[in-house]
């Protein structure tokens, strides 16, 4: 009979065997590996009886490295939600990954589980020597960060967004009023925009040359951070000692790089100590730094990295997003002539012989609405920014493993047949109600979704939808906005085609920026001088 002993005995030959026999000991090698990969997986499977959720059947070792795709993510991850159901399991590598694509799920485990699930992943080494390490959307769920998100948060919550009216108002009429001037140079003027009310709102530093040295600084510090946080592209986040490398080695461009990144990041470090010198002359405008430097004059002990901190994420985290949208909203416009002309109709009933004011929106829900729409047909930040799950957890009989990532696919929440009918359509209707004067309430809000979710849910928000209702409205209300023409005066449809990464923008599309009337150029002329 075959028993266990006989079976030791045979497993010992086997071995000795194998060891004279370098085929069989390679054998032996693999076996092992792949026999204590299964025990670690097997482990990290089940708990409690509890299974991982399901996902795609991962390679041996590198797990889904390769089916993870490195351009336009949504489509890939919205094919697996629909495939595997709300929770997808992922690992590369080490790295375990959840993908959430429901906002009921999102809304169960990010907000009302906030407590586990609001830490970032650990910073790669790239993101931190180029300067980010300190960054409000990169840091752990720690004190200092918390610190850095309540100064960040004090300055443009809802109860004071209203505060940064009179910059958003000067400067989005004075793009109007480039647009009448160069309708050619849309695009850029749009980005300067931006960049000078964000820079006033947090250092009161106000633009006033095209090529300001300030917003080229934050437009370089963007750039350095997409290219930083590139999965995958970095030995030194595979080889973390390799950051210990010389510079005057070769084949370390890669190290000049980030410390060029990490000196363009120190030198907003310029703005802050512009402010500190405005304030002793007592010339300072009002700003988001001044404010924290008076609360330390009068005993606040706020550091001052954390300020300076605070104040340069402004500029690196709201830029892209906001023109992302802002751009979104130019491209569908040059799409859907009924939709502007409806819009168009509501701002002539509510604001006549005027431009309109802040105290309209709550008159102008079609044009809230169309901001909707914009955002949910490609939001700003289409796979959100990774949270972490700080313990193991368990949600509908699935095992959560602490540690994971956890990838919140907004761009398929927003295109969720369940929530909202038809969702490849553009249609900002969907969100008014049947009476047709006002939103909906039963219909989920996308913003609810756009600007991610829980304790970390972007702090930038209640100024970034100000911003978006102001230009639009301005917008609709001076300007139609149509498709280029090609040489025998024909219009040409625009491609919906966004760029990938972090925060996605409409890939270069050409629009005509036209007055609607002579009247309507006269209004926005005439804010030159109020
Ligand atoms: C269309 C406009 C915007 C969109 C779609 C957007 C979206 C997002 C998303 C999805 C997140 C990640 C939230 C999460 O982890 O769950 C985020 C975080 C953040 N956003 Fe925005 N954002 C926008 C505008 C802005 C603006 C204008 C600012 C600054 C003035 C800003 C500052 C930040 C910061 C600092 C974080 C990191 C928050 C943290 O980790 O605690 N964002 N944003």
């Amino acid at each position: 009979m075959y028993n266990f002993t006989t079976y030791l005995d045979h497993v010992a030959v086997g071995l000795q065997n194998a060891f004279y026999n370098r085929f069989y000991f390679d054998i032996l090698v693999v076996g092992f590996t792949i026999a204590a990969t299964m025990l670690i997986r097997y482990s990290t499977s089940q708990v409690n009886g509890l299974k991982l959720p399901p996902g795609p059947t991962p390679s041996f070792f590198v797990g889904n490295m390769h089916d993870i795709p490195v351009a336009q993510e949504w489509n890939t991850f919205t094919k697996w939600s629909k495939q595997f159901g709300d929770i997808v399991y992922l690992r590369v590598l080490g790295t375990k990954m959840l993908l959430l694509g429901s906002y009921r799920v999102a809304n169960e485990l990010l907000v009302k589980r906030g407590t586990i699930y609001s830490d970032r992943p650990i910073t790669p080494p790239m993101l931190e020597m180029g300067g980010f390490g300190t960054s409000l959307t990169v840091m752990g769920n720690n004190a200092d960060y918390r610190l850095r998100r309540r100064l960040f948060e004090q300055h443009l919550r809802y109860s004071v967004v209203d505060r940064h009216q009179p910059i958003q108002i000067r400067e989005t009429q004075k793009l109007l009023r480039k647009y009448l001037e160069a309708p050619d140079n849309w695009f850029d003027d749009t980005k300067y925009t931006v960049g000078a009310i964000i820079l006033d709102i947090v250092y009161g530093y106000r633009v006033t040359s095209e090529r300001d040295p300030w917003v080229e600084v934050g437009e370089q510090s963007g750039r350095y951070f997409q290219i930083c946080a590139k999965p995958g592209a970095w030995a030194v986040d595979v080889l973390p000692f390799l950051r210990y490398v010389p510079t005057w080695l070769p084949f370390t461009e890669w190290k000049v790089f980030a410390l060029e990144s990490s000196a363009n990041r120190n030198s907003t470090k310029g703005m802050f100590e512009m402010v500190q010198a405005a304030m002793k002359e007592g010339t300072a405008s009002p700003s988001m730094v001044l404010r924290y430097l008076e609360e330390n004059k009068n005993g606040a002990n706020i550091p001052e990295e954390a300020i300076m901190d605070a104040a340069s994420d402004a500029y690196g985290a709201g830029v892209e997003t906001t023109l992302s949208f802002i751009y979104g909203f130019l491209l569908q416009m040059t799409k859907h002539r009924s939709i502007q002309r409806k819009a168009q109709d509501e701002l002539d009933r509510v604001c006549p012989d005027r431009l309109p004011t802040f105290d309209d929106r709550k008159s102008l829900h079609y044009i809230e609405a169309i901001g909707m729409e914009v955002g949910r047909w490609h939001p700003g930040v289409p796979q959100g920014i990774a949270h972490r799950l700080e313990k193991d957890d368990s949600f509908e009989g699935k095992f959560l493993p602490k540690g994971s990532l956890i990838i919140p696919n907004i761009w398929r929440m927003c295109h969720d047949e369940e929530t909202y009918k038809s969702p490849d359509i553009f249609n900002p209707d969907r969100f008014i109600n049947v009476e047709g004067d006002g939103l909906d309430i039963s219909v989920l809000d996308p913003r609810q979704m756009i600007f991610g979710f829980g304790r970390r849910q972007c702090p930038g928000r209640p100024f970034a939808e100000a911003q978006f209702f102001y230009t639009m409205a301005l917008i609709l209300k001076v300007f139609d906005v149509l498709p280029p023409l090609d040489t025998q005066g024909k219009e040409v449809i625009q491609p919906d085609v966004y760029r990938s990464g972090v925060v996605s923008l409409p890939l270069s599309f050409s629009c005509r920026i036209i007055p609607r009337s002579n009247d309507m150029a006269e209004l926005i002329r005439r804010t030159e001088h109020e």
